[in-house]
């Protein structure tokens, strides 16, 4: 169906919008955490800046790509209607330019500064998210979210591979950790919004399958996630702060899933979903404080 555009002029607002701010925000502190992790001493400045630098920018290209894919559907669903490209305040055109010069930058930044294996692995998580996800998981299947959800789980491999030049163990727990945290983020918004995939044609897993359904799995993997985050204590990648933090952070996500699944009301799916978000931040502040601050029993 074609839309017709109101043509408006574009702000630096607009630009900063398409590069979705907070989720690249909470993307660079999993790298940053990853590079923490990754180092006994002070990460050199280079590669600390260099790393983050590159890694917001491909991020950042990528969600752009996404404001540009998803232009059509956009317009049909009340949570972004309004955005630059769908609004037409950005034709594709402007951002497609962005997209570039965001990736370029970002990857000649990685390969100059960082190194080789940062810098594809970084776009590989933009093919990943921006070709993979968005041009064709999300249109295709329920499973969307989960197989996609890889490229948005790779940023402390990124920062770990950006310190030390080689993939490790310990950062693929910390990807697997946000592997599993993104079911139960996504199907949470989803079930709120459950009516705005449906009329936007997307299959969505609570439009596939129904909300129940998606409810239960939200609880499912709640369960898995919880058990996931033992790993990093359970193979001496981290001491008693993330085991004790980690414990609380998943009860209060547990507490979410149980009250979404059995006892829910109108706003327990947004808050199931907000709770995510703190969640996934404090899970990687409490790794950081127990690297620098180990106790062990
Ligand atoms: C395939 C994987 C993912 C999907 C489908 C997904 C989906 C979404 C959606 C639809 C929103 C709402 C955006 C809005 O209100 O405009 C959102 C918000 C958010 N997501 Fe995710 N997400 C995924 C992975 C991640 C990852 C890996 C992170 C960070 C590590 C993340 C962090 C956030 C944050 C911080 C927000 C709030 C954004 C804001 O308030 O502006 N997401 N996510
Ligand atoms: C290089 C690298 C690590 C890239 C990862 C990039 C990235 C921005 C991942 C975020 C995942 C995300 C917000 C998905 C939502 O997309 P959606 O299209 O389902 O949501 P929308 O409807 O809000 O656009």
């Amino acid at each position: 169906m074609n839309t017709t555009k109101i043509i408006q002029k574009a702000s630096w607002r607009d630009y900063y919008e398409m590069t979705k701010p907070n989720v690249v925000l909470l993307l660079l502190l999993t790298a940053l955490v990853g590079m923490c992790l990754a180092s006994e001493t002070w990460i050199d400045a280079q590669v600390l800046l260099a790393g983050l630098f590159g890694i917001g920018a491909l991020s950042s290209a990528a969600a752009v790509v996404n404001h540009v894919v998803d232009q059509e559907i956009d317009t049909k669903m009340a949570r972004t209607f309004n955005r630059p490209v769908a609004k037409g305040r950005v034709t594709t055109t402007q951002a497609l330019v962005f997209a570039v010069i965001l990736g370029v930058t970002g990857f000649i930044a990685l390969e100059l500064w960082v190194n080789r294996l940062t810098a594809i692995l970084t776009f590989a998580g933009l093919v990943g998210y921006a070709g993979i996800y968005t041009m064709f998981l999300k249109r295709a299947t329920p499973q969307n979210i989960v197989i996609g959800g890889l490229a948005g789980a790779i940023p402390p491999l990124l920062g770990w591979t950006a310190v030390t030049g080689e993939i490790h163990a310990f950062p693929l727990l910390l990807v697997l950790i946000v592997f599993t945290w993104t079911p139960p983020h996504f199907w949470a918004l989803a079930i709120h919004r459950e009516k705005d995939y449906a009329k936007a044609k997307i299959p969505m897993l609570p439009v596939t399958h129904g909300v129940e359904y998606t409810k239960t799995f939200v609880l499912l993997y709640t369960v898995l996630l919880c058990l996931v985050c033992l790993l990093p204590y359970l193979v001496g990648m981290a001491d008693m702060i993330y085991l004790v933090g980690s414990s609380a952070l998943n009860a209060g996500f547990m507490y979410y899933a149980y009250k979404l699944k059995y006892h829910a009301e109108p706003e327990t799916a947004m808050a199931t979903f907000k709770y995510s978000i703190i969640h996934l931040m404090v899970l990687f502040v409490v790794l950081l404080l127990d690297h620098y601050i180990p106790i062990s029993l």
